[in-house]
């Protein structure tokens, strides 16, 4: 049985800031920058695209559209056909290639609209939107599990992948934030494809520095959900950012200037962008210190949704 002509879905799927510093691969924080897509199945067989805002100048038409290939995979993994006309209408405001989790946001509306199609399709039982398997599928395509679980979820997120046969299982728990842990992010124009930022890190690191990681992801836990004054000490990654520094230089002289001045500021995801977890109004003086450095930055308060992934 196929998903019947006419069998349509429309979704929204938030942003996202991954790392928070040292949660490498773990934690992740939905950012209220929405994409929007509809799809539908339809009577003319093949494939039409439509994409208006973010990538509409860059993104493939066909089958290599990350959401249309994200949709198909996921249908094979479902045990269900793919329709033979497909129509995708999105209207994209994440930014692409600025650590915001575009990929993962991508993926995840393409995971979803699959799910939510085979199901409204008569063709899998199952919630339309069964958000613990959809984490776990997007997890998976996108390689870590942060950005997905944050937009799949919504909120700030802790994702542990275990490695279950036939296929890896997400887990995912909320991390309840503090309600004074504001997010403040700091686009440049520049982009840095998280493909080659990770290619640049190493593949083994010190005990010593893996165990003095391991503590501070411990204490962003706290400090996010409990104890917003320790978010500075919180946030001190020893991971990656150093060596991606090379990669965004720019963006680690922002970084290192706010945390000089007492803010807890990361490199959102594997950059450019940089967030700053803020507490009362520090915006202003945000700022004057990215105003102070040699990059244009666009400022963005775009608030933590508590909900990721859902249908309109
Ligand atoms: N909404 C989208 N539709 C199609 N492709 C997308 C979409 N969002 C992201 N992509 C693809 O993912 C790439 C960016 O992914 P990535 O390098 O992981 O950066 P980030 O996830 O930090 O924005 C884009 O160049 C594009 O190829
Ligand atoms: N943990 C990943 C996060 C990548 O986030 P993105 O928003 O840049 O895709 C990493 O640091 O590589």
């Amino acid at each position: 049985m196929t998903i019947p002509v006419g069998t349509t879905v429309t979704l929204r799927v938030p942003a996202s800031s991954a790392n928070l510093g040292p949660g490498f691969d773990c934690v992740g924080l939905a950012l209220g920058v929405w994409d929007e897509c509809t799809v539908t199945v339809t009577q003319e067989p093949g494939l039409v695209v439509d994409v208006a805002g973010s990538g509409a100048d860059s993104v493939p038409r066909d089958e290599s559209h990350l959401v249309v290939r994200t949709m198909v995979t996921t249908w094979e993994r479902l045990g269900v056909a793919a329709p033979a006309g497909l129509h995708l209408s999105a209207t994209n405001a994440v930014p692409h290639g600025r650590g915001m989790g575009s990929s993962a946001t991508a993926i995840v509306g393409g995971v979803a609209a699959a799910h939510a199609l085979a199901v409204r399709g008569g063709v899998l039982a199952a919630e339309e939107l069964d958000l613990t398997a959809i984490n776990s599928i997007a997890s998976a395509l996108e390689g870590h599990p942060d950005n997905a679980s944050a937009s799949v979820f919504g909120g700030a997120t802790l994702s542990v992948t275990e490695a279950d046969q036939p296929l890896p299982r997400t887990r995912t728990v909320p991390l309840r934030l503090h309600r004074q842990v504001e997010a403040v992010v700091l686009v440049p124009e520049t982009t840095l494809s998280t493909h080659t930022a990770r290619s640049v890190l190493p593949e083994v690191v010190p005990l010593a520095t893996a165990a003095a990681n391991s503590a501070r992801t411990g204490l962003l836990v706290h400090a996010l959900t409990s104890e917003p004054e320790l978010l500075l000490m919180a946030t001190t990654d020893l991971l990656h950012q150093e060596a991606r520094r090379p990669s965004y230089p720019h963006s680690m002289e922002l970084v290192d200037a706010l945390r000089a001045e007492g803010m807890a500021a990361t490199i959102s995801g594997a950059g450019p962008s940089v967030l700053v977890l803020t507490t009362g109004d520090r915006v202003e003086q945000i700022r004057r210190i990215a105003d102070a450095t040699s990059t244009d930055w666009q400022v963005l308060i775009p608030g933590v949704p508590e909900r990721g992934v859902h249908l309109v």
